[in-house]
């Protein structure tokens, strides 16, 4: 593959939830290309269809119309997905956790917690390899979600609302953790956020309003 061939490219691609007179368009004629390496922020409200074109992105969604093509090499654990919340399974402990996508993917379970170790280390979140998700802050989860994909070393990383229910300083060390799972593995990022502050933290800005994806801010 060409090193600068775009990971995913969105062309005209729209989402409608439901039929008829309850018909959602979720996303309207989306055009983005995701670059390796690329930064970018996806801003609007609440309801403006940030996830729903996360989930085309990841694949988790087809779209309606129009089409979404990832690279033919990006297999799908070449996409790390960060989700708001508790994504963590509850009876496994934070380096179990952290190991388990590397796990299923076959690699041998000591080699697997190695490499969760090291990148629980990276998001500054090592003292808390052996606790369980119940006994760490919302924070700290995000944080261990960000070295969960850091140590799946995908090639795009899509977070959805990662910050979304933290403060401020909290929010900013997700962000940290995330921008540095990406730096290391190379990935490109791209995260959904209504938080100006978090977006500005990414290299490109796109705004979303009411499933309409507004044409590029440019690049700072
Ligand atoms: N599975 C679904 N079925 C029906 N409608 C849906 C579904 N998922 C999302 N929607 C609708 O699509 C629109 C966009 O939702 P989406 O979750 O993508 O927005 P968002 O910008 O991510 O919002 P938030 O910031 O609150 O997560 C909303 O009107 C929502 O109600």
């Amino acid at each position: 593959m060409p090193p600068d061939e775009p990971l995913v490219v969105c062309r005209n691609a729209a989402l409608t939830f439901g039929r008829g007179p309850q018909a959602v368009v979720a996303v309207h004629g989306a055009e983005l290309e995701i670059g390796p390496g690329d930064r970018l922020a996806v801003v609007g409200p609440s309801g403006s269809g940030k996830s729903s074109l996360l989930h085309l992105l990841a694949g988790l969604e087809q779209p309606t119309t129009g089409t979404v093509r990832r690279a033919a090499s990006l297999g799908p654990y070449d996409i790390g997905l960060v989700f708001q919340g508790d994504s963590l399974i509850p009876a496994l402990s934070v380096a179990e956790n952290t190991a388990l996508p590397l796990v299923l993917a076959g690699r041998p379970e000591d080699e697997a917690r190695q490499a969760a170790l090291a990148a629980l280390a990276l998001v500054d979140a090592a003292d808390l390899a052996d606790r369980l998700p119940e006994e760490i802050s919302g924070g700290q989860a995000q944080r261990v979600a960000a070295a969960r994909v850091l140590a799946q070393a995908p090639r795009l990383i899509l977070a959805d609302e990662p910050t979304g229910r933290l403060d401020h300083t909290t929010g900013a060390r997700v962000l940290d953790a995330l921008l540095t799972a990406a730096d290391h593995t190379g990935a490109a990022l791209v995260v959904t956020t209504h938080d100006p502050a978090i977006a500005a933290r990414l290299t490109a800005r796109r705004t979303m309003r009411d499933g309409r994806l507004l044409a590029p801010e440019g690049v700072s």
